[in-house]
């Protein structure tokens, strides 16, 4: 079987303001998810936690909100934090708030953590709920082995981290399990479970949503391809098909004027 070279583009343009990030990122998911579905009778989604999901809010309105086919979309987390679900700092909360509660996504298609206090057991249960999915093959196997999403949406901190898979620790580095913990996260909460680096790379599609200043070093170091040590996590995100980067001017702000832009 050909291998397809993976298509990397960036949505960066230096007047683009956080507005106009969200008004490309709404097109270019609904256009995913129609392909899918119409390819599949599925679209498996994935979301991580902080702006992003602000930045989806373009989703939720006309003509998208009533484009989407939204009763074949189903929900996972890339990472999550070991809190209650009504907790303000629980990634499912801040999206079921901003996001979830404005589209009509069915309930049982949207895979949230159930919370106990010991995060290993959290990461040991959200890999079983994925694992339901794969036997009913509504999430497939990729030829990695590994689950295949259609699309995951994800940001990046100013370290690189992306999903709870942070520079100097040793979970980006786990090759074997598809959900991972982590007890003592360099950012708050403490307590997360996270998709390891060979589900996230089993993706067919990517894009990675980053607006403001304090990851603009993150994303030129990755852009740039610069060599640090250690490498940046969000440095190794390869996807299967596409990697699109969505950036307002603030992240962009530290590649060089004539970097590739679209
Ligand atoms: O649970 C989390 O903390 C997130 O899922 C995390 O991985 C986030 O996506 C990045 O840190 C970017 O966050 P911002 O978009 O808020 O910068």
């Amino acid at each position: 079987m050909a291998i397809m070279p993976l298509i990397t583009s960036i949505h960066s343009l230096r007047t683009q303001n956080p507005e106009d990030v969200a008004v490309d990122l709404a097109p270019y998911v609904s256009q995913l998810s129609q392909k899918a579905i119409s390819e599949t009778g599925a679209f498996c989604v994935v979301l991580s936690g902080g702006t992003l999901i602000h930045t989806l809010r373009k989703l939720t309105q006309s003509p998208h909100k009533e484009l989407v086919n939204w009763a074949r979309w189903f929900i996972f987390w890339v990472d999550e934090r070991v809190v209650p679900l009504d907790n303000p700092d629980s990634n499912y909360f801040l999206a079921r708030n901003d996001f979830l509660s404005k589209v009509p996504i069915p309930s049982k298609n949207i895979h949230h953590i159930y919370y106990s206090p010991c995060s290993e057991a959290v990461a040991i249960d959200y890999q079983y709920q994925l694992s339901n999915r794969v036997q009913q093959k509504v999430v497939p196997l990729s030829a990695t082995g590994f689950p295949q999403f259609d699309l995951m949406l994800l940001g990046i901190g100013p370290d690189g981290h992306v999903a709870s898979l942070f520079p100097n620790r040793t979970e980006r580095y786990n090759r074997t399990d598809w959900v991972t913990y982590i007890n003592d996260s360099p950012k708050p909460p403490p307590k997360r479970i996270t998709f390891t680096f060979p589900v996230i790379n089993s993706a067919k599609h990517i894009a990675m949503v980053v607006t403001g200043k304090e990851e603009a070093n993150a994303v030129a170091i990755t852009l740039e391809k610069l060599q640090v040590r250690p490498p940046l996590p969000c440095s190794w995100v390869e996807p299967q098909v596409s990697l699109t980067w969505f950036l307002d001017r603030d992240a962009a702000s530290k590649l060089p004027p004539n970097f590739n832009k679209k």
